[in-house]
């Protein structure tokens, strides 16, 4: 038997594509000898390439005989290796938001990923978003359990939507009430992909290591799994929303305020509202109560990330099975002490992963972990413009954005916050005329002292309500993801089942 180019081809069954017969063209391929006999019958093995910077490409490689049924064997033999690879899915429900970004989420989709998903044999049934919430709603009246996996086309709104339809859903289907903050939330199995078409991408970045529709359409084809940590968000008792990736109060939060007027402008709107944010300088006062995270879920000073097959991730999703057997699906809250801190902040940053980007490739928390039932609370507090812009800075290069007297993190399992002015309202709702006409420091007028509340960006969407009360669900998703390879070469290198064995 021979084959075409690479000539050393080395592929694990777990990173085949697909297997096909293929109508051999002697005319394209050098193939010597072999030219002056009889007929050739031959089959191509689409693969799996991993490149730099964790960017997956669609490679092949075409085998061929003039023994038909040697061909047909191998054929028979790898497709039958690949029907038993059970993780990887067979029907995928598709939502593209085509205003995502720069607008390219469904010429994305039908050039990029739809081939790989015909030639991968996975059927579709896709939607395109006709507004805000489609999707969401969605997926409250389509019957979800005959999908293997949801895929989103978009940004991190496009995602946050999906998320919530499934966990909705799955409450929903459950009997939970969203609205109590101390549910037990059901555990969502039907994985979610995501194909980066939108402004930050921040979630994609952060658990594939790229953002690139073709890498990560490759990553739900082989059937990766990756479990999430989500945020549950409350305001008395009230459900306002999960979070994944960055709930941030003050600079991120109003950031998004001004940027959601810009939208028009695409993925720019983000550096002319955080150039003008950063200019504004504003800072708020509030109260910050948290329960530490168990010191064996690691510190956010580490210097370990959070990486594909994550220690910490696994003893975390052990530790959680083991509870869910113990107790059932009835949630004890912890005792464990509250500590709590005042001051006066210009950023308040709670991630549940390292929220890395294109923007800051090692993220706001670089040693955040994706799925240990934690979040890291950053607390940037007031200091001057420059010291602020050194510490945004830090997020661009590989300085310690945590190595200043004005920044504080810690890894928590819950938190609530009240805003100065909601704390002093609730104590004198009669002081109407500070409500209304006192939006700046009337005894500092220059000081950026700001005495209105700023918003909330959860997950690149604003809250309505400034006082909250945050609990990290851990483990409550899954992606179609594995987190961030170490070394993808090196891991390719020293796989025990491939072709060549075969061979
Ligand atoms: N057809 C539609 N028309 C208007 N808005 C939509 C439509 N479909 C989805 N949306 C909304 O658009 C919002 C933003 O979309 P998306 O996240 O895809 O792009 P983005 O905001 O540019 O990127 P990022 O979230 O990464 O910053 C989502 O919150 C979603 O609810
Ligand atoms: C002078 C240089 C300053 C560089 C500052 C770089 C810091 C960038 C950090 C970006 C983190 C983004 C976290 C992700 C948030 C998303 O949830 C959200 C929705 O997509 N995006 C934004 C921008 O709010
Ligand atoms: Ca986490």
């Amino acid at each position: 038997m021979g084959w075409t180019e690479p000539k050393n081809c080395f592929v694990p069954i777990c990173e085949i594509i697909a297997v096909e017969e293929t109508e051999f063209n002697k005319k394209q391929r050098n193939i010597g000898r072999w030219q002056k006999m009889a007929k050739l019958h031959a089959f191509t093995v689409h693969y799996v390439k991993k490149a730099r910077n964790h960017r997956w490409r669609c490679s092949d490689a075409t085998f061929w005989s003039v023994d038909e049924h040697l061909c047909n064997q191998w054929t028979q033999a790898l497709k039958e290796l690949l029907e038993m690879q059970k993780s990887r899915p067979k029907q995928l429900l598709v939502y593209i938001n085509p205003y995502g970004g720069k607008r390219q989420g469904k010429r994305i989709y039908e050039q990029k990923v739809a081939p790989l998903f015909s030639l991968a044999s996975i059927s579709t049934d896709v939607v395109i978003t006709e507004h805000a919430n489609h999707a969401k709603d969605n997926l409250f009246e389509v019957n979800i359990y005959k999908y293997d996996g949801v895929v989103c086309v978009g940004g991190d709104g496009m995602f946050s939507e999906v998320m919530h339809g499934l966990i909705g859903r799955m409450q929903k289907d459950s009997g939970i009430d969203q609205n109590n903050p101390k549910a037990s939330l059901v555990q969502c199995n039907i994985r979610i992909g995501i194909i980066p078409a939108g402004s930050t991408d921040c979630i994609c970045y952060s658990t594939v290591g790229i953002s690139d529709p073709v890498t990560s359409a490759l990553h739900i084809i082989v059937g990766d799994c990756q479990p999430l940590d989500v945020s549950s968000v409350h305001h008395n008792n009230t459900f306002l929303k999960y979070s994944v990736s960055l709930l941030g109060y003050g600079f991120y939060g109003d950031i998004l305020k001004d940027s959601e007027k810009k939208r028009w402008m695409g993925p720019m709107r983000y550096d002319y509202s955080g150039f003008k944010t950063f200019l504004s300088h504003h800072y708020y006062e509030g109260t910050i109560a948290y329960q530490p995270a168990k010191h064996t879920h690691g510190s956010p000073r580490d210097q370990e990330s959070c990486r594909t097959g994550c220690y910490i991730c696994k003893q975390s999703g052990k530790q959680l099975a083991e509870q869910n057997k113990e107790r059932g699906l009835k949630h004890e809250e912890g005792e464990e002490e509250w500590k709590v801190i005042k001051g006066k902040f210009l950023a308040i940053n709670a991630v549940n992963m390292s929220c890395a980007c294109p923007r800051s490739p090692k993220g706001l928390s670089p040693a955040a972990h994706l799925a240990d039932g934690s979040a890291d609370l950053i607390l940037v507090r007031k200091c001057s413009r420059f010291d602020f812009l050194r510490y945004l800075v830090r997020h661009t290069n590989q300085d310690d954005q945590f190595d200043f007297p004005f920044v504080d993190v810690y890894r928590v399992k819950c938190f609530q916050f009240t805003s100065k002015l909601s704390e002093d309202n609730e104590s004198n709702v009669m002081d109407i005329g500070k409500k209304r006409f006192g939006q700046f420091c009337r005894d500092h007028p220059a000081c950026c002292c700001n005495i209105v509340n700023s918003t909330w960006n959860c997950d690149g969407e604003t809250l309505d309500s400034s006082a909250i009360e945050v609990r990290v669900h851990c483990q409550l998703i899954k992606l179609f993801a594995r987190g961030i390879e170490e070394d993808c070469k090196d891991e390719a290198a020293h796989s025990q089942s491939s072709i060549e064995q075969l061979l």
